[in-house]
């Protein structure tokens, strides 16, 4: 008897392979398809890179309440709430089909807008940082996000400490350093992610403050390890930064792929993202 797929009722279906900044996703449209369901396992088999895809999110477009949702989960099969270079992606897609140069839609996470600004180029309202302990949310109270105390035995304590919290609809620990590619990401970035401070686990940068206006980031993402780029990082390191007056509220955030643009509008506490998209293939879920 033939083994039953890992994809369950999404094998068959159409999927849109992009990325922005080289952080990829699988997208599968399932506004036709009501009542299908992305499963952890479907949602680990499409993220792993050893399989016939890989991905470091798995993105679907749905319809809730007669509105576009963009559902969200990590290549470890976790959902969650927030993906800034995703909905770049969304947006452009939902974009394309409108022929407008302007989207709504609603993430786990809250509503988001998006905007055209340019050939594969897309700025997306990611809405307004979370800065509370409780918001991030962290184990324990902690007065000031800007600097969190996280406990690691000495041998295992990383060069740097004192990271800031924020969460974009999603958790980030940001660590200021003097050289982001100097870091040993790939071995401290499991132990904060898993970290006990984290409740719900949490996505890593390591940032380098340049100037005023420009950030050189790495990020080691919950769920997915360390990514070519992470939109809602590059967010939460601006708001992180200019919390601890080391930047402007606009600056350029460098990441591996490519460079975003981001600013945490004073006007209504908004963080906006700008940054390019890319089309990769379509293909059918087999
Ligand atoms: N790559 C995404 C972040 C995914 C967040 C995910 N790793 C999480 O667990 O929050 C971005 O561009 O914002």
């Amino acid at each position: 008897m033939d083994t039953p797929s890992p994809l369950g009722d999404l094998a068959g279906l159409a999927f849109r392979k992009m990325n922005g900044l080289g952080n990829d996703f699988v997208i599968i449209d399932l506004r036709a398809h009501r009542g299908m369901k992305v499963t952890e396992e479907a949602a680990r088999y499409l993220g792993d890179r050893a399989g016939p895809y890989g991905c470091d999110q798995i993105i679907t477009i749905e319809e809730r309440a007669g509105e576009p949702f963009m559902g969200i989960w990590n290549a470890d099969g976790s959902a969650v709430g927030a993906c800034g270079n995703a909905t770049r992606c969304v947006g452009q897609i939902l974009m394309d089909e409108s022929g407008e140069d302007a989207v709504a839609f609603m993430t786990p996470s809250g509503p988001i807008s998006a905007e055209r600004v340019g050939t594969n180029r897309v700025v997306v309202d990611m809405g307004e940082p979370r800065l509370k302990w409780e918001e991030i949310p962290l184990a324990e109270e902690t007065q000031d996000t800007r600097f969190v105390d996280i406990k690691l035995g000495p041998i295992d304590k990383p060069v740097l400490w004192g990271p800031s919290a924020v969460n974009m609809g999603n958790p980030h620990c940001i660590f200021f350093v003097e050289d982001a590619d100097a870091q040993a990401l790939d071995r401290f970035g499991p132990m904060i992610e898993n970290h006990p401070m984290f409740p719900e686990r949490a996505n890593v940068s390591v940032a380098q403050v340049k100037s005023k206006y420009e950030i050189r980031l790495r990020v080691w993402e919950r769920g997915a390890g360390i990514t070519q780029a992470c939109g809602t990082a590059a967010c939460a390191a601006l708001v992180a930064a200019h919390r601890r007056r080391l930047t402007a509220r606009k600056a350029s955030v460098v990441l591996d792929g490519g460079t975003l643009a981001i600013e945490w509008r004073e006007s209504d506490n908004h963080v906006m993202m700008a940054g390019p998209v890319a089309f990769e293939y379509d293909g059918i879920l087999e």
